[in-house]
């Protein structure tokens, strides 16, 4: 695509040299680049791409997009615009033929539950019919194909690339996790949605966001960004699809142009589950929707889980699927990847591995192991270094307050040192009894800890880490599974004993 087609509706574009360059890719690292890409220089938190543009040409840029003139050779043609991450959604955008428009968009934002609801709604979605893409926290999926991600939600460029890349593959709609990071950082711009889906918001990203109300502004941005596009105009209508539960989507109905549909337990809803009974294989409640009731039995657990299977069904019956289609497809359901799922080697404990790495979704995953366990329950918890320092002692101390022992332990510490993060978590657990906790540093040893001193019947929920597959210490990922540390653990403690 040639460099004038690409920024035509950049209006205040300045073009330094020959704008009817072709342009076979876009690239915002140059160490990636490929000759004939066009690289746009992005001011990061780290570093800021514009030291980076004659590396750029160097390795074959066709052209540089830049924010302020840099010293570039005359036959590299130069785009100066005020904002490189405005204009490159737009172009990115363009490059890729609006994939967008050829596919339906769902984005699903909120503190917990992003990633297992856009599971549930590709799920919903594929036993319908429907080829559903999907990009999230553990990976993106198109068809069969799986691809790794870096970012829950990546950059724009990457956006468009994958969307056109499911556009092409014949996929109707997209689901996507719109982390607050990325609605902050308009790695979204540029991304037409037809239906948002907010899960709820508690604290996390306070480093970021600083106050919860920006935080909530954050996610709001995905409400505000959707279209006002209703069925009847003869398009594709769009839709908020809000927690009644969470006072916080009163505020996002007030932001958005969209038609609002809501899904509860508690208040009054759109979609609303009721009679909710646990049992030790799942969950059984009565989908009650404006097409009629269905009664479901899933293999999820907790009433979180329930909240994440409204919205999701929320989402499928709004796209034209039947209450029976939605129950046969949540009851196939297994569960996702790392979330509240069971480690079992034989042993005659529970074991289960969580990605629940903020205040309220470890007292949720905690009160829904108090509902079914019939022994102890131990928690093996650590807070993620470089993120939100005022979470850690909520977390301890949620962890103390639900559970019967608790292992502090390390998760990713990054570039903070991993004592002085328990050290913070630590502080929430001054009136706790010292014979209920202990700080072990090191994950391995804190499980193997968590595993030695279980008993028949006991409950050891391993929080944090999920599907992650490593261990981040210094900007090196050290390979790390909780999961297979877990069963390492179980059958070293059997063979001992045998
Ligand atoms: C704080 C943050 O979001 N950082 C993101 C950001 O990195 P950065 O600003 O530090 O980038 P940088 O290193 O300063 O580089 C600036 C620019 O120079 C370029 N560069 C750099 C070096 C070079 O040699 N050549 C070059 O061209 C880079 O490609 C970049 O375009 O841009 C990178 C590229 O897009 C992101 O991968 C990176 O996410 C990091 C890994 C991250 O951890 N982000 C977290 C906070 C995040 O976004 N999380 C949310 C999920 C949260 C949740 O759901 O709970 C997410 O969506 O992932
Ligand atoms: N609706 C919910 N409400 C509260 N907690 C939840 C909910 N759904 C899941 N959780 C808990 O939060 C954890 C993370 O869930 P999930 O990965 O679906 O969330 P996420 O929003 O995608 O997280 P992230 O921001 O890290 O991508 C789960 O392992 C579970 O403990
Ligand atoms: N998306 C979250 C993941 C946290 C996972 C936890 N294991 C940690 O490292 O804190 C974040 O980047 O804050
Ligand atoms: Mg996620």
């Amino acid at each position: 695509m040639k460099l004038s087609t690409l920024i035509d509706s950049l209006v205040l574009a300045r073009v330094t040299g020959d704008a009817e360059v072709e342009i076979t890719g876009i690239e915002t690292d140059s160490r990636k680049l490929k000759p004939g890409d066009l690289f746009i220089a992005l001011r990061g938190f780290s570093v800021d791409g514009h030291r980076f543009v004659s590396q750029a040409v160097e390795r074959g840029a066709a052209a540089v997009m830049v924010e302020e003139d840099a010293e570039v050779p005359a036959d590299v043609p130069q785009v100066c615009v005020p904002d490189t991450r405005r204009a490159m959604a737009v172009v990115a955008a363009v490059f890729f033929r609006h994939p967008t428009r050829d596919l339906k968009l769902l984005g699903v934002t909120g503190t917990n539950g992003k990633t297992t609801t856009a599971h549930l709604i590709r799920h919903l979605l594929q036993s319908g019919g429907d080829d559903t893409g999907l990009i999230g926290t553990i990976h993106m999926q198109i068809g069969e194909d799986i691809y790794p991600v870096k970012n829950t939600t990546p950059e724009s460029v990457d956006l468009q690339r994958s969307f056109r890349k499911m556009a092409d593959a014949g996929c109707r709609y997209a689901v996507i996790e719109a982390s607050s990071h990325a609605l902050d950082m308009g790695r979204t711009w540029g991304c037409e949605f037809r239906t948002a889906i907010f899960t709820n918001l508690t604290q996390d990203h306070l480093d970021y966001h600083e106050t919860m109300e920006r935080y909530r502004d954050a996610k709001g941005l995905l409400f505000s960004q959707l279209g006002n596009r209703y069925e009847d105009s003869g398009d594709d209508g769009n839709l908020a699809v809000l927690n009644a539960d969470d006072p916080v989507s009163a505020h996002y109905a007030r932001m958005t142009p969209a038609q609002v549909i809501t899904y509860g337990i508690e208040k009054k809803a759109d979609v609303r589950a009721e009679n909710i009974r646990f049992h030790p294989g799942g969950t059984c409640f009565t989908l009650s929707t404006w097409m009629g009731d269905v009664e479901i039995d899933m293999k999820l657990m907790g009433t979180f889980s329930v909240y994440n299977a409204l919205a999701a069904s929320t989402v499928a019956l709004a796209e034209g699927m039947t209450p029976d289609a939605v129950r046969d497809a949540l009851q196939r359901m297994e569960g996702v990847d790392g979330r509240f799922q069971r480690v079992d080697a034989g042993q005659s404990y529970t074991v289960l591995v969580d990605y629940a790495h903020t205040p309220d979704s470890l007292k949720n995953v905690l009160a829904t192991i108090r509902e079914f366990a019939e022994g102890a329950v131990t928690c093996v918890v650590g807070c993620g270094g470089d993120r939100d320092r005022t979470k850690r002692p909520l977390m301890a101390s949620i962890a103390a307050e639900y559970s019967d022992k608790v292992v502090i332990t390390s998760d990713n510490p990054r570039t903070e040192d991993p004592q002085r993060i328990i050290e913070d978590m630590m502080e929430g657990l001054k009136e706790v009894p010292e014979e209920k906790y202990t700080a072990v540093l090191d994950r391995e040893a804190a499980i193997r800890r968590a595993v030695e001193e279980a008993e028949d019947r006991d409950v050891i929920l391993i929080a944090g880490k999920g599907h992650e597959t490593y261990q981040e210490v210094n900007g090196v990922r050290y390979d790390f599974d909780d999961r297979e540390t877990a069963r390492k653990a179980i059958q070293q403690r059997g063979s001992r004993r045998t």
